[in-house]
């Protein structure tokens, strides 16, 4: 297994093609509908071939949806159709800037036309056991009508195999199609006729499962999709409710809905009120109560009220479909063991080739052993050297954990990122909005020398209205509250100082409105102020100081709530084995009291965000990798610092959604946990599958060298084991194991 653990360590150097920020680079991206890609394999055919063509800088595949984004600097796109259409691809153009160059893009067929998939299946099956059949009975395997049905059988379930095998061959990229299609032509060379015929059949058979199973994955996010309603009730210009088609409507047109419909639509309530089912963005199953000004999101279920919402997004710009495009694109980019396997293929094949022609060759010719039985041998092991366990195992556990994250309302935007999970060995935790709500509310204020409470705490609100900062908002709401809407005083050369707070100039003087670095900052801090600080930071208030250039003025204590699932959160954490550590700006002692209402031992308070930057970066030093957990506005830096950085509340923000290695849809810091173990359950079942591939091909190897086992034995354990792993792989879908 890779050893890599860092984003910006070796991995990314092992990348075959870097992803978006390298596309951009190219002049001219074209999108194809590769028809015929549906797996890995296919993949790399397209991979070695494009590849090498002068003037193609970036390849992009996105399995799920069978598209291939090419970021080139041709003059026309024909050479890239020519050079799909010679894989056997059937290439369709999306998307590009350029003409198709006159190449006949409608003559290049669907896959096989004829009968349907299943029925020449059966059919083929069905000749295949005839021609066993009818060669044991008469005990003679070279007869006339065995003959006839085993070439039934390859025609009706192998062309498809033996073409790719050619094609393969051609481009020098050995991959299964080419063993089986060799294993095949050697068996009917050497007469075993019956046998060729079951041993494609088999093939054939398996390859048609495994396309079911990752469809099947790949369903698991389209399904996500299909939560969105057509239609939407808007308001036309003349006042009527019309039902239109909910991808025609536009950001601002008022929308309603009724009782237990689906929100068609992102938009923000305008008037009613109701509660919300959110379960499909977020995984909250608990409804989320809806009044005006609040967002939300197509795809949820409106419970008992009718409302109406202005629309904020088209439908194709929904949170719910960049969720899902973000997760299509996460399964385009590879994992770490996805990369090791492709690698470990494209040694491997070339090796068991090799080994098969000296197990033909060598005894006959050193030891005169019988010639016939070795070459029969040698095929045997052509067959169990198949990797399609090992190379379809991975993608489909991927695909599955991504969508598993992705129903819990976690959003993850990468396979690596699912691997990483599992290594985090500390976690910092944003206290502001991450531990606790981040809508404060003000508990106290005291006046410091002298009686002018109401001027000076005007003064304060001026400022703090003028600040979007939770403290800040605490502050004006208070104002506001108390003395309803009594002007605040006018503000000049506004300024906010970054983990300190703001000033500004108030009635002819500078003020400053901040925390007690502040205060010390400017020379202001004294044992007198320390004392009136000190109880209120002690019960975890965070407490800012209005200082005029010589002296404080007024404190205001600021009380916001711990959010009630973090405990558990942190505990959940720790019974992970996780250092929990708590970053803060805040006050060390406000921050300390928050913390040991936790249960958390180590924090950290008075951090600069360059601070939260560095303690990052040390505790990365120490535990090699770690997680970072904020709200993704305003530490961002620090987020993309750790190994894993998380977003929480994303479903809000842009930013968060952007900004973050994993999105925490809702508030709930338990997903950390969560996303932890499902990371760790992906893994034991990547190393539960190549294990297995391994283990049973070893026990065949072994049988076949002995000469104890057939061919068609040899296809049946390898399409076993495929299909194994691959409903290992999909037990993902279900998630992790409850803590
Ligand atoms: N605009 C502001 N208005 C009022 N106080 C502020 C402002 N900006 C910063 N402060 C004060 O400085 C402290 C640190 O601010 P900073 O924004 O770095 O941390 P935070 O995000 O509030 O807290 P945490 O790091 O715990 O999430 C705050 O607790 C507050 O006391
Ligand atoms: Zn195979």
């Amino acid at each position: 297994m890779s050893k890599c653990g860092g984003k910006d360590g070796c991995c990314a150097t092992v990348a075959p093609v870097a992803p978006a920020a390298a596309t951009a680079a190219s002049p001219e991206r074209a999108v194809f509908l590769i028809r015929n890609m549906d797996c890995p394999t296919e993949e790399k055919l397209i991979r070695g071939r494009l590849e090498r063509m002068a003037g193609v800088d970036t390849l992009q595949f996105d399995l799920i949806r069978r598209e291939l984004t090419v970021g080139h600097r041709l003059p026309s796109i024909a050479p890239l159709v020519a050079a799909l259409t010679a894989l056997d691809m059937a290439p369709a153009v999306i998307s590009s800037a350029q003409d198709v160059g006159g190449a006949a893009l409608a003559a290049s067929p669907p896959r096989a036309a004829g009968l349907p998939p299943w029925l020449s299946l059966a059919a083929s099956g069905l000749a295949a056991l005839g021609a066993e059949a009818i060669a044991w009975n008469t005990g003679r395997e070279h007869s006339g009508p065995v003959l006839v049905l085993a070439l039934t059988a390859i025609a009706c379930g192998g062309l498809g195999t033996l073409r790719k095998g050619w094609i393969a061959l051609r481009n020098l990229s050995l991959n299964m199609n080419f063993l089986m299609s060799l294993a095949v032509l050697g068996a009917l060379a050497i007469g075993q006729w019956p046998e060729a015929a079951m041993v494609i059949f088999l093939f054939a058979l398996a390859e048609r499962i495994e396309a079911r199973s990752l469809e099947h994955a790949r369903h698991a996010i389209r399904g996500m999709m299909a939560l969105t309603p057509d239609t939407a009730t808007v308001q036309a210009p003349s006042g009527d409710w019309l039902r239109v088609a909910a991808a025609q409507v536009q950001p601002g047109a008022l929308a309603r809905v009724m009782p237990g419909e689906r929100i068609a639509l992102d938009g923000v309530v305008a008037a009613g009120e109701s509660t919300v089912n959110q379960a499909p963005i977020t995984g909250e199953s608990m409804p989320v109560a809806k009044l005006p000004g609040d967002a939300v999101f197509a795809g949820t279920i409106n419970q008992q009220g009718t409302f109406d919402y202005t629309v904020t997004a088209p439908q194709s710009q929904s949170t719910l479909s960049r969720i899902v495009s973000s997760v299509q694109q996460a399964q385009g980019e590879r994992a770490p063991t996805q990369r090791f396997v492709d690698r470990f293929a494209a040694v491997y094949i070339p090796v068991v080739v090799a080994l098969a022609v000296l197990v033909a060759i060598v005894p006959p010719l050193v030891a005169g052993a019988d010639a016939y039985a070795w070459l029969y041998k040698a095929l045997v092991l052509l067959v169990i050297a198949c990797p399609c366990a090992l190379v379809i195992s991975t993608p489909v556990t991927v695909v599955s954990g991504l969508a598993a994250a992705a129903r819990q309302g976690i959003l993850v935007k990468g396979g690596i990122y699912l691997e990483l999970g599992r290594k985090l060995r500390a976690v910092a935790l944003d206290k502001t909005g991450t531990l606790t709500q981040g809508t404060p509310q003000v508990t106290d204020v005291l006046v410091l020398s002298g009686d002018e409470r109401t001027s000076r705490l005007r003064c304060a609100a001026s400022l703090a209205a003028l600040s979007t900062h939770p403290v800040s908002r605490a502050l004006a709401l208070y104002w506001q509250g108390e003395r309803g809407d009594a002007a605040l005083a006018p503000v000049a050369r506004f300024e906010a100082l970054p983990g300190r707070g703001v000033r500004g100039e108030v009635e002819g003087g500078m003020l400053y409105l901040g925390n007690a670095r502040l205060v010390r900052e400017l020379g202001l801090h004294d044992d007198e102020l320390a004392a009136s600080l000190a109880p209120l930071e002690r019960d975890g208030k965070s407490v800012v100081v209005l200082c005029s250039a010589t002296a404080a003025l007024l404190v205001v204590a600021v009380a916001d709530q711990v959010r009630g699932t973090s405990e558990e959160a942190v505990a959940q954490l720790r019974a992970l084995g996780v250092r929990v550590v708590m970053l803060s700006g805040d006050n060390t002692d406000t921050a300390q009291a928050v913390g040991a209402r936790l249960g958390i031992a180590d924090v950290r308070g008075a951090l600069l965000p360059e601070d939260k930057l560095r303690i990052i970066g040390a505790l990365a030093a120490e535990h090699g990798a770690v997680g970072m957990v904020g709200d993704g506005v305003n530490d961002a830096p620090a987020l993309a610092r750790a190994t894993v950085g998380f977003a929480m509340g994303a479903a809000g923000t842009d930013t968060a959604m952007e900004t973050a290695n994993v999105a925490l849809m809702d508030d709930d810091l338990r997903k950390v946990a969560y996303f932890m173990r499902l990371s760790a359950r992906a893994h034991a079942i990547l190393v539960q599958n190549i294990a297995l591939a391994l283990a049973i091909k070893a026990v065949f190897l072994v049988l076949a060298v002995a000469g104890y086992s057939t061919l068609w034995m040899a296809v049946f354990a390898d399409m076993g084991v495929s299909l194994m792993v691959v409903v290992n792989g999909l037990r993902l879908l279900r998630g992790p194991a409850p803590a």
